[in-house]
């Protein structure tokens, strides 16, 4: 059993977390242009989602994050009782979101992933993005026992049949596409001097050029993940979002995507998770020691 060092109440720590989380929701929905994504331009190849419902959604989960990483902070091993508990947080959250949206699923991904990492961070004693994922790895390999029986979802639907990993699978693996394709770009194409949203552009397109997005799966099958993964790659092989090159290719993506009626909503919500990940360095000192 991972153990972590015994936590005081630390409520601003909560909510600290819980305003990254939701930042970070809003950062990746504002970002624009993203391919087959809502964004500031539009609704991508979205019909029910718009900027306005997304953010809605993503402020409607702060009590949400808090409450993960509250749970995380009470609980002194990252055992089953504290799996439970998140996951039951967790379905809550999803009502909320559901209640806000009138019935649109815009963040349960989101959910999913920010809820782990927010709790991994809530009581650990280091911040670095490769230990918060392998804390937030370990909660999510604990079954959960309070999960109602329910239809087969999207995703589980398409990873029997097309065999591939979906969203729990990439929160137990420690999400390799955050850890070793997204924050790598966003920092390189920062180091590059590239603009704030171009680094965030190009680290979507690398978590994309790597996922088996379900998102994408579902709407398009195996075809539209290769166009995906191979239109993400043509971007960065031409300079990336910043470079002339690169935002033709953007465009073409984009078109490519529209056309297929695929949206890469996993890549999205782990660009969400690289960005909450970054942030973790620029918690104030007080709030860290205490
Ligand atoms: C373990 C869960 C994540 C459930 O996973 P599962 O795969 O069974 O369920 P889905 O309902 O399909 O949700 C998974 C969502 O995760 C995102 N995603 C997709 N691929 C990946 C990937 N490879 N890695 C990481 N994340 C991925 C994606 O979320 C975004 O898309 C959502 C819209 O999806 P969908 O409804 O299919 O969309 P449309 O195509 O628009 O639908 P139609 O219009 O065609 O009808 C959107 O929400 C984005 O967020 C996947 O959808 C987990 O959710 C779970 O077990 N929850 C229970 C409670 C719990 O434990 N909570 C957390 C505690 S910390
Ligand atoms: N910007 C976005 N557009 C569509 N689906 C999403 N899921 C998460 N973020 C999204």
């Amino acid at each position: 059993m991972m153990s972590h060092v015994a936590c005081l109440p630390l409520p601003k720590r909560c909510e600290w977390l819980a305003d990254l989380a939701v930042d970070a929701l809003i950062e990746e929905a504002n970002l624009s242009p993203k391919p087959g994504l809502v964004d500031r331009r539009g609704s991508g190849a979205h019909r029910d989602l718009d900027l306005p419902l997304m953010q809605a959604s993503a402020l409607s989960l702060w009590e949400t994050f808090r409450s993960m990483a509250e749970a995380a902070h009470e609980h002194v091993d990252l055992d089953s009782t504290l799996r439970e508990t998140l996951g039951a947080l967790g379905r809550q959250g999803e009502r909320t979101m559901l209640a806000t949206t009138a019935g649109v699923n815009t963040h349960r991904g989101a959910i999913w992933a920010l809820g782990l990492l927010v709790a991994a961070a809530a009581c650990s004693p280091r911040l670095d993005p490769t230990r918060i994922a392998e804390r937030a790895a370990h909660i999510a390999r604990i079954p959960d026992r309070g999960v109602p029986p329910a239809a087969a979802s999207h995703g589980q639907s398409v990873c029997a049949r097309f065999g591939v990993d979906g969203a729990r699978e990439q929160a137990q693996q420690g999400f390799p596409a955050v850890i070793e394709h997204g924050l790598p770009v966003l920092n390189a194409s920062r180091a590059g001097g590239h603009a704030e949203h171009h680094a965030r552009l190009d680290a979507l397109l690398a978590i994309m050029t790597q996922l088996s997005d379900t998102c994408v799966l579902h709407r398009g099958g195996l075809h539209a993940l290769r166009q995906t993964q191979a239109g993400a790659r043509a971007v960065l092989d031409a300079g990336g979002s910043a470079s002339f090159a690169g935002r033709r290719a953007l465009q073409r993506l984009d078109d490519t995507l529209l056309a297929l009626n695929a949206s890469p909503g996993g890549a999205a919500d782990l660009l969400a998770a690289t960005l909450l990940l970054d942030g973790l360095q620029f918690m104030p000192a007080d709030i860290r020691s205490e």
